[in-house]
């Protein structure tokens, strides 16, 4: 089971007229003297104090924009900026305001983790940031590692650091690349209730996860990318309500008639049907009676984000 992460608040609202926090516009990548598609024409804006999951499958595109945005690698059209700030005409500011946290461990393995800090506070020519460090330290759970050195750190440890390295000079836009793969539960808790609150605290957050159980509880806004192209982008909730609402989730050992497969997702003994409303239930417990299907542990549900971007990927609704 995943961490269940805090519920993130309600955005706080863009000021008037101000650019947005990070804007997308008709940005393609190809690699490979364009055999490779990463990216095609994906546009979106992200307000200021907004919480912004991108989700998508592997090989989706997520890293190439991300590494865009970071000037880590060029866009091969289009542009891409941050609070008005290009990121490749206008790198340094640009640069300046945004947190991103890799999904890669990369780390120095020489000097302790105060130290990294306190380099990283140097690239941004941020001065006696000992108190911000501090505060980072303990909220990461990192206070009694900060004289260890980064090669005695485990992973989620040496994951932490990354955390903190990102947020060290104060950016206003915190872009987390996968940050909870491989941790723990306590990580998880401990990472959600900060940047919550560094979000309630007015920061903009964009959040790439595989977890669809985070994306659903923190992100007020959430854009499916598939195949580097945007298949879906709303408010959490309405991609919640437009789809099937409820699951049914059973067990059984039989062959499901033929009329249910289509809408089923069968894991092992599992069954997990999708239907719009009460009526739809009771047709497909009929369907099932009539062709004689034994069913053990009925349960009935509400669907949740994964059922909705199983759907969309599965092109339903793309
Ligand atoms: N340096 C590269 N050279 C060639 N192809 C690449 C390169 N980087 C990414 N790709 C390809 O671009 C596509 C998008 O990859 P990307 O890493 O952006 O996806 P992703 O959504 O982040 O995936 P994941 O969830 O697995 O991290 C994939 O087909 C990938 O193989």
């Amino acid at each position: 089971m995943l961490a269940s992460p805090p519920t993130s608040p309600a955005a706080s609202s863009a000021p008037a007229g101000g650019p947005p926090a990070l804007r997308f516009h008709q940005v393609s990548k190809t690699y490979r003297a364009g055999q490779v598609k990463a990216l095609d024409q994906v546009s979106f804006d992200i307000q200021p104090g907004e919480f912004f999951g991108l989700l998508g499958p592997n090989g989706a595109g997520k890293t190439s924009l991300i590494s865009i945005l970071g000037g880590l690698s060029r866009a091969s059209g289009g542009a891409v900026s941050v609070l008005g700030h290009d990121v490749v005409n206008d790198y340094a500011e640009a640069r300046k305001k945004l947190g991103i946290v890799p999904q890669e461990l990369v780390f120095d393995p020489f000097f302790s983790v105060r130290e990294t800090l306190r380099i990283q506070s140097g690239y941004f020519g941020v001065r006696n940031n000992d108190d911000w460090i501090d505060e980072l330290l303990l909220n990461l759970g990192l206070a009694d590692k900060a004289h260890f050195n980064m090669r005695q750190l485990s992973g989620g440890m040496k994951r932490r650091v990354l955390v903190a390295q990102a947020l060290v000079h104060r950016p206003p836009v915190i872009v987390l690349d996968e940050p909870t793969a491989g941790v723990d539960v306590e990580l998880r808790q401990t990472l959600w209730q900060f940047i919550a609150r560094l979000n309630r605290e007015g920061h903009t957050v964009l959040l790439t996860t595989h977890y669809l159980e985070e994306a659903e509880a923190l992100c007020h806004r959430i854009a499916m990318l598939k195949q580097g192209r945007i298949v879906a982008l709303d408010r959490t909730s309405e991609l919640l309500a437009g789809r099937a609402s409820t699951m049914l989730q059973f067990k059984t050992d039989a062959a499901l008639p033929m009329s249910l497969l289509s809408q089923s997702r069968v894991t092992g003994r599992i069954v997990q049907i999708k239907a719009h409303d009460a009526a739809e239930v009771e047709t497909i417990l009929a369907t099932l009676r009539e062709a004689a299907c034994p069913v053990e542990d009925l349960e009935i549900g509400r669907a949740d984000l994964e059922d909705v971007f199983l759907e969309i990927m599965q092109g339903a609704h793309a």
